[in-house]
């Protein structure tokens, strides 16, 4: 059986070598020629899965994506062939709270904020929505939920406020998938209209799809005065992004937003299972079995809970401020997708085991997701 995999795909190797003969490619420039013999294709999302890139293959059984965004996957087109396919739903969600927790943590210091006196408005509220909304709740930051969806949906009681309300938080965290038709489509969902009821004093967060904000209008609005503060892990049009637009963002990154070794490789995982799945064979490889310990390990805290501690806490474990720095420093000569594929390690707070003192008290910081 050949199994194709993006190379970009940490431990492929270990979960899949005795399942198939490998064959690693590099995402972008995969061919329809390049994959005529595969069995099995595994992406990530800067690969397009539709008719011209399996034009030539009539063997394909089962494509899965390390991801949990599905916009580069035409399953449509994957049904009508009988193609099974898998995604990879919340894999890298704690990443992007975290993500979005460091960006809070940098700003607040940067311009002098309390976070526990911010409301932050959260734009769809499944996994990752999820996953941040729960460490808020950990940190006493009150915030609101915006999900048409699951606000039609009588099993989710949680209370839902219209985008309209939402846009007038502190703070606003996009975590929608990109969509381009139906009543609740998200492309440009951010339009000029919307954005323009932005005030100075906000944060707008993007660690989602770039079309979800209409860039060219964000930037127009940018180069008039706007002042709202903002921090863009996506972008229209990636890898070719709109470049006038990172002066203009207090943190600019790479769609690294989910690039936490522990969510690439719960991406990596999950697709194990389900192959393992689909060919009726038990999966008894585990991640956790593969996953190095992390630089930091064990901490102590020997304190009380306060902003100042959770600030030194936040950027010991994941400090944005790299990245940000690495995609300034770097995009205008080596470009959005070198950036991605050499990222530096990143752990997640729960790859930190914490002794939490006497005088420490509180368990706060395992809500936060420490261990
Ligand atoms: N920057 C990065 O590295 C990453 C970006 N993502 C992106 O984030 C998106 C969201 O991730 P998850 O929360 O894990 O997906 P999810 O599928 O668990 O949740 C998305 C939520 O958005 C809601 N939604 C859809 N349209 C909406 C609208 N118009 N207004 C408000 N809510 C709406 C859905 O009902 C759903 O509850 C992914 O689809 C992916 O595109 C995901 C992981 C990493
Ligand atoms: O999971 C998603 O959805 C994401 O946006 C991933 O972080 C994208 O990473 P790549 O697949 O582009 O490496």
């Amino acid at each position: 059986m050949n199994i194709y995999y993006d190379e970009n795909m940490p431990y492929a190797v270990d979960f899949f070598k005795d399942l198939g003969t490998l064959h690693p490619f590099a995402g972008r420039s995969l061919t329809a020629d390049d994959i005529k013999d595969a069995d099995v294709l595994l992406v990530r999302s800067i690969t397009q899965v539709n008719q011209a890139l399996l034009a030539k293959n009539t063997c394909l059984k089962f494509v899965g994506t390390a991801t949990i965004g599905v916009d580069h996957i035409d399953q449509p087109y994957l049904a009508s062939r009988n193609i099974a396919f898998t995604s990879s739903p919340g894999c890298n969600a704690i990443s992007v709270a975290e993500y979005v927790i460091s960006c809070l943590v940098v700003l607040a210091e940067r311009y002098c904020l309390t976070l526990s006196n911010l409301t932050v408005g959260i734009v769809g509220a499944g996994n990752t929505g999820s996953r941040l909304s729960e460490k808020l709740t950990a940190l006493g930051i009150k915030h609101l939920l915006c999900d048409p969806l699951l606000a039609e949906q009588t099993q989710d009681n949680r209370k839902f406020y219209s985008l309209d309300e939402v846009l007038k938080c502190d703070v606003i965290s996009l975590h929608v998938p990109k969509t381009m038709t139906g009543p609740h489509a998200t492309y440009h969902l951010l339009n000029q209209l919307k954005l323009s009821q932005l005030t100075d004093q906000q944060i707008l967060i993007n660690a989602c799809r770039g079309e979800v904000i209409d860039n060219q209008a964000l930037l127009a609005l940018k180069q008039a005065g706007m002042q709202t503060k903002l921090v863009l892990d996506v972008w229209e049009n990636e890898p070719n992004i709109l470049c006038e637009l990172i002066p203009y963002c207090e943190i600019a990154t790479a769609h690294i937003a989910g690039y936490s070794l522990e969510g690439k490789a719960r991406g990596t995982e999950m697709l194990y299972q389900a192959l393992c799945k689909q060919l009726g064979v038990f999966a008894e490889k585990q991640l956790k079995n593969f996953i190095e310990e992390a630089n930091i390990s064990q901490l102590t805290i020997n304190q009380p809970f306060s902003e100042v501690l959770l600030n030194q806490m936040v950027k010991l474990v994941y400090d944005v401020r790299r990245d940000d720095g690495i995609f300034r420093q770097q995009i205008s000569s080596y470009g959005f997708d070198h950036i991605r594929k050499t990222y530096p390690a990143r752990r997640e707070f729960s790859a930190v085991n914490i002794n939490i003192t006497k005088q420490a008290q509180g368990d706060v910081w395992h809500h936060l997701g420490f261990n």
